[in-house]
């Protein structure tokens, strides 16, 4: 196996003797970007500043291809790190212009200096803005200067926490791909601190999803998505659909039909959770539903309660019949049946998570 670009072990930040960084670890290849996501105080931006060099971790070893950077008593200063910082609040330096803030971090007397900046502006689409002032440039042309600043001294690292939450929706989009575009053509490996799960989904080759000061799942987007360790876990990408239940000999019984849940000690509560794409719904024929299948079990009667159009699909919610609570569904595209309409919602077994109930964490 090719050797980590970035590696942490077991790395802990204790504020007040409060954990906010609990036993992180973590390892990152040139070329790759991971995303550290998860909610609001959990330890990201910490994380991050551990790495930088502008905080000390309490415990815990980071090296960089191989060579400690923070091991025992070593603690390399954050400017020989090799790491270069893209935060959300990128201030370029208002006084010089594109080029110069590009030129900032590289020696003045470095042979390929000019070619360097000329590069990069090239790579970012700002060549031609190469005399301006940041005044002069939109928030999303800011951005491309400041990822080129960031990247002109050929950072082996590259941080980033939340670089993309002041631009708007759309222009957002386009500078997240062009940014990966970048990334990718400079081979840095790359830690990117978001609190979204879709720019993580659109951005991480690798997830870290963290909690509480610790990473409780790391994998692709696609196994991270369709794999959630946990309730909270599948929680945090999509609206969940969540049904209880009491195992008893491997099954649970629901108004869905049983469930198998080979292993599971008998009298557990389980929650048994599926995303609102996974529901199929299904006409009312004369107060029957469909038959059962296999694979989509029984079918459970609802009532529509409000239906909205959300552009690439429409959100239905319907009242069960079982228990009078709602179930949110998405369809794709446009299905908007009137309220008081009776239905019928099935699920496939394949695609729902199945766990042990646990009082949720705070
Ligand atoms: N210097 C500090 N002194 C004391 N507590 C701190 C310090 N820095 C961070 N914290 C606390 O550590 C916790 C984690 O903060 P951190 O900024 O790492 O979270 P985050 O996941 O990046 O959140 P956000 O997305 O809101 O930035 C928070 O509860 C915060 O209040």
């Amino acid at each position: 196996m090719m050797q980590p670009r970035l590696e942490i072990q077991g790395l802990v930040r204790r504020f007040g003797g409060r954990e906010v960084v609990s036993d992180v670890s973590l390892s990152i290849a040139a070329g790759q970007v991971s995303c550290l996501l998860g909610p609001s105080g959990c330890g990201k931006s910490t994380t991050l500043r551990l790495i930088a060099g502008v905080d000390m971790p309490d415990e815990g070893v980071i090296r960089v291809d191989g060579q400690p950077i923070v091991e025992g008593t070593t603690r390399v200063p954050p400017e020989r790190r090799g790491i270069g910082l893209m935060f959300q609040d990128f201030a370029l330096f208002p006084h010089l212009t594109v080029e110069q803030n590009v030129g900032f971090g590289l020696a003045k007397a470095a042979p390929d200096r000019r070619a360097r900046i000329a590069e990069l502006l090239e790579r970012v689409g700002m060549s031609r803005h190469a005399a301006k002032h940041p005044h002069e440039l939109s928030g999303g042309e800011q951005q491309r200067v400041a990822l080129a600043r960031a990247l002109a001294p050929r950072p082996r690292i590259m941080l980033m926490d939340e670089p993309f939450s002041g631009l708007d929706d759309r222009l957002r989009d386009d500078i997240r791909d062009e940014t990966l575009e970048v990334l990718k053509a400079e081979g840095t490996a790359v830690l990117l601190v978001t609190h979204e799960p879709t720019e993580a989904m659109r951005m991480a080759d690798e997830i870290l999803l963290m909690r509480d000061g610790r990473i409780v799942q790391a994998g692709a987007p696609y196994t991270i998505y369709n794999n959630p360790v946990d309730l909270p876990a599948a929680a945090f990408f999509s609206d969940l659909n969540v049904i209880r239940g009491r195992v008893q000999g491997a099954l649970t019984e629901t108004p869905f039909g049983p469930f198998l849940v080979p292993g599971v000690p008998d009298g557990t509560e389980v929650d048994i959770a599926i995303r609102p794409q996974h529901l199929k719904i299904d006409f009312d024929r004369a107060g029957k539903g469909p038959l059962s299948t296999p694979t989509h079990g029984e079918a459970a009667r609802g009532v529509v309660e409000r239906a909205r159009f959300m552009g690439s699909e429409s959100l239905v919610e319907f009242r069960m019949d079982f228990d009078g609570r709602v179930l949110k569904a998405h369809v794709p595209w446009v299905f908007l049946p009137k309220p008081g309409t009776p239905l019928w919602l099935m699920f496939r077994r394949d695609r729902c998570f199945v766990f042990p109930h646990q009082p949720r964490v705070a």
